[in-house]
């Protein structure tokens, strides 16, 4: 698996009546892919994953496994727990979906079981999944941290393709991972408004929210940096980071789903709670940058 270029970790739109708005899930899904996504990401953190129930879960991964089909795009899907054990059965159940190319596994979370533990578990999981692994690392949902020593090391287990990046800046371990990296492990941004920065530092592409809003531009963006148009690639890297930004100013997706509604693109700016949905002002804020 090559990681390279925007995937889009889709938001999971709801009718009035409190349902997945599906059609207009796979609206999003295609449109993303027409702009020029290399890839959707289901069951993300922005996907509100933790507050869907499993069979809704499966809808989720059946309309993109269908839109992924249709275009020969690659499909990741957010699978794995705090337990290893867990883990290793939410991997396994993706055999259900021969579109699945990937899956993005968080840094256990909460039991903050150490790096060596951190080692441990995706040691197991790489010996046990059926697709290759995307490791995310996001410590300030986590409470882990794992440094670049320790990441080197799970980009050298088999079947672990890369990591998505969120460490909410551009820090001495990701300089340092970035420096040196593993034969064939990749490096996604997974921080938004970071996402140039780790392009220009060697990162081949983002998982990133705010991609829903200017698709084409956050391509373009990647291109402008592989082929090293840095002038162009800096001064649409500001003004993508500055909309990021602003998407993330209240917790994700809730500005997102707002600016979506706002746009026509879903029936509902709904989120279930413990979200509440965005205030207006930081709806429109974000309008007025894109
Ligand atoms: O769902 C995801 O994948 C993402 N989640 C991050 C978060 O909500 O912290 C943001 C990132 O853009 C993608």
């Amino acid at each position: 698996m090559t990681l390279s270029g925007v995937y889009l970790p889709l938001i999971t739109p709801f009718a009035e009546n409190g349902e997945i708005a599906l059609d207009a899930l796979e609206d999003l899904a295609r449109t993303a892919l027409e702009e020029g996504a290399a890839g959707l990401v289901a069951l993300g953190t922005t996907a509100e994953v933790a507050m869907l129930a499993e069979e809704e879960r499966r809808a989720v991964v059946e309309v993109c496994a269908k839109v992924c089909r249709e275009r020969s795009a690659e499909l990741i899907v957010g699978a794995g727990s705090s337990d290893t054990r867990g883990s290793a059965e939410a991997l396994r159940a993706l055999k259900a979906w021969p579109e699945v190319t990937g899956a993005l596994v968080t840094v256990p979370s909460f039991v903050r079981p150490s790096e060596a533990g951190v080692l441990a578990h995706f040691t197991a999981l790489a010996e046990q999944t059926p697709v290759p692994i995307v490791v995310y690392n996001i410590p300030y949902r986590t409470g882990q941290s794992v440094g670049a020593a320790t990441l080197r090391r799970l980009g050298e287990l088999p079947m672990v393709a890369g990591v998505k990046h969120a460490v909410g800046g551009v820090d001495q371990d990701t300089v340092s991972l970035l420096a040196d990296l593993p034969e064939g492990f990749a490096v996604l941004a997974g921080d938004d408004p970071f996402f140039s920065a780790l392009l220009a530092l060697g990162g081949t592409g983002g998982i990133l929210a705010s991609a829903h809003l200017r698709t084409g531009l956050f391509v373009e963006l990647t291109e402008a940096w592989r082929s090293g148009e840095v002038a162009h690639a800096r001064d649409l890297g500001h003004r993508l980071s500055a909309m990021s930004a602003s998407v993330f100013a209240e917790p994700n997706p809730t500005v997102l789903k707002g600016v979506l509604h706002a746009q026509g693109r879903i029936p509902t700016a709904s989120v279930r709670l413990p979200l509440v949905p965005a205030g207006q002002d930081s709806v429109e804020a974000t309008l007025r940058l894109l």
